[in-house]
């Protein structure tokens, strides 16, 4: 297994060219099973989970055709796939793929809406909590869907196809939107969706489906409207860049001091976060080019967050601010919200020497000047992230292992951040 090798220290200068989403791209990709023709996606991130859901797809009969190459002429630029869903063979989705990636779930959308058929394994529970997926199941139910659970499997049929519907879903749940938003595409008749997730990837895949032909007002707002109709065409649509890799180079240079432009980063994705980085000293400056962070010779200051749905401040950065605040000037507090269990970075950024506590959902972290490096463990993507952020500001050599969680949301990682100065390095097995 690879590790990745970080000796802190160093301020970060340069630029980061920042990826498309991961979170956009993987409910993209599925939507293209939607249609008939072809949908060409853009700006798509190189990650592991972008490939464990090609396959995926594959598996399904799709065939996707991928152009851009890593050392072409532009190097930062993200892929291009071409996903044509013509023919689908297999509307199983099975266990040994669903497990392994929880977006993978959302493929029992498109499967029931054009094929009035799925049977996809439940996804289980992760490392940052049980993670049900009752939402997606009441509101495939609301659109006529049947749906029965067995042997681990969720089996869903609409023999005469889905009729449009009212949802309100009880809590704000990104996957559940993404869920609804594609049944109700292709049902037959007005569907409303109530108490929706806001969140940019949520506008991101409606502005596709759009292009594809779906009738869609209020993406992006709490209350969507989809008036269904028999068929989505083909189309052409360049993922958006990501809100949380963005926000964890800003924080990254936050904690270590320097001077990076995220280059394509999109400063309106992420306002919440920007603001919390200012409270804690750091400079911001949204410019053309993307997203300029300056920490100077001052020092962190400490702040208190929770963690809430978009526009809110995203869980998918609490353990990056929690890994910055470790040398803030005094004691922050940090509450999660949305996951019950998302704190497995706390004992290991202990092992850096910072002091946090947990009681229940809230974090209280008393900062410190100095860290120092140590062997430590990824247990989920942005925990790993955090823990990288740790390392570089920590003194000597840290090693994070089960880098594969990094793998899954942050391309090119180490060379991102050793171009810009950080002395980071990945160590094959
Ligand atoms: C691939 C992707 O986009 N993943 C993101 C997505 O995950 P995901 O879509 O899985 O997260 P949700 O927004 O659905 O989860 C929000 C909350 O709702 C609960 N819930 C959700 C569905 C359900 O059927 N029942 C239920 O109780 C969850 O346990 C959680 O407590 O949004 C999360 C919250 O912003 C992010 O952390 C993830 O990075
Ligand atoms: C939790 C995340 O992803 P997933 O929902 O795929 O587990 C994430 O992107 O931080």
């Amino acid at each position: 297994m690879d590790k990745i090798r970080i000796v802190g220290g160093q301020a970060l200068t340069g630029i980061i060219p920042i990826s498309g989403a991961k979170n956009a791209a993987l409910p993209l990709m599925i939507a293209g099973l939607l249609s008939e023709e072809t949908l060409v996606l853009e700006n798509v991130p190189r990650l592991a989970d972008v490939a464990l859901l090609q396959r995926i797809l594959g598996n399904h009969g799709v065939d996707i055709t991928t152009h851009g190459k890593r050392n072409g002429d532009d190097p930062h630029a993200g892929q291009t796939l071409e996903i044509d869903a013509r023919v689908i063979v297999d509307t199983t989705a099975p266990y040994d793929l669903v497990s392994r990636m929880r977006a993978s779930f959302w493929v029992i959308a498109p499967l029931i809406a054009r094929m009035g058929v799925a049977k996809v394994s439940l996804p289980g529970g992760c490392a940052i909590g049980t993670r049900p997926v009752d939402f997606h199941l009441d509101a495939l139910r609301a659109l006529g869907a049947e749906i029965e659970i067995d042997a681990g499997y969720v089996l869903a049929k609409a023999p005469k196809g889905l009729r449009g519907g009212r949802i309100v879903f009880p809590k704000v749940s990104v996957g559940a939107t993404h869920t609804a938003l594609m049944a109700a595409s292709l049902a037959d008749g007005e569907t409303i969706i109530e108490n929706a997730a806001r969140e940019p990837e949520i506008v991101d895949v409606a502005d596709c489906l759009v292009k594809m032909g779906a009738r869609i007002s209020g993406a992006g707002s709490s209350t969507i409207h989809i008036l269904g109709v028999p068929r989505l065409k083909g189309a052409r649509h360049a993922v958006l860049p990501d809100r949380i890799e963005t926000g964890t180079y800003a924080m990254a240079t936050a904690m270590v001091g320097g001077d990076v432009m995220l280059s394509g980063a999109r400063a309106d994705l992420l306002d919440n976060a920007l603001d919390i980085l200012r409270q804690a000293g750091v400079e911001i400056d949204a410019t053309n080019e993307g997203i300029r962070v300056r920490r100077n010779g001052a020092g962190i200051l400490p702040v208190e967050v929770s963690t809430a749905p978009y526009p809110g401040f995203p869980t998918d950065l609490q353990a990056q601010l929690m890994a910055l605040m470790t040398r803030a000037r005094g004691r922050s507090r940090i509450t999660e919200t949305i996951f019950e269990n998302r704190f497995m970075h706390v004992q290991e950024l202990a092992r850096f020497g910072a002091r946090i506590h947990l009681d229940g959902d809230t974090a209280t972290i008393e900062g410190r000047e100095r860290l120092t490096g140590a062997p430590v463990m990824a247990t989920d993507l942005r925990a790993s992230v955090s823990l990288v952020i740790a390392g570089l500001a920590a003194e000597g050599e840290t090693m994070v292992q089960r880098v594969y969680h990094l793998d899954r949301g942050f391309e090119r990682l180490e060379e991102k951040l050793s171009r810009c100065g950080a002395v980071i390095e990945r160590i094959s097995a």
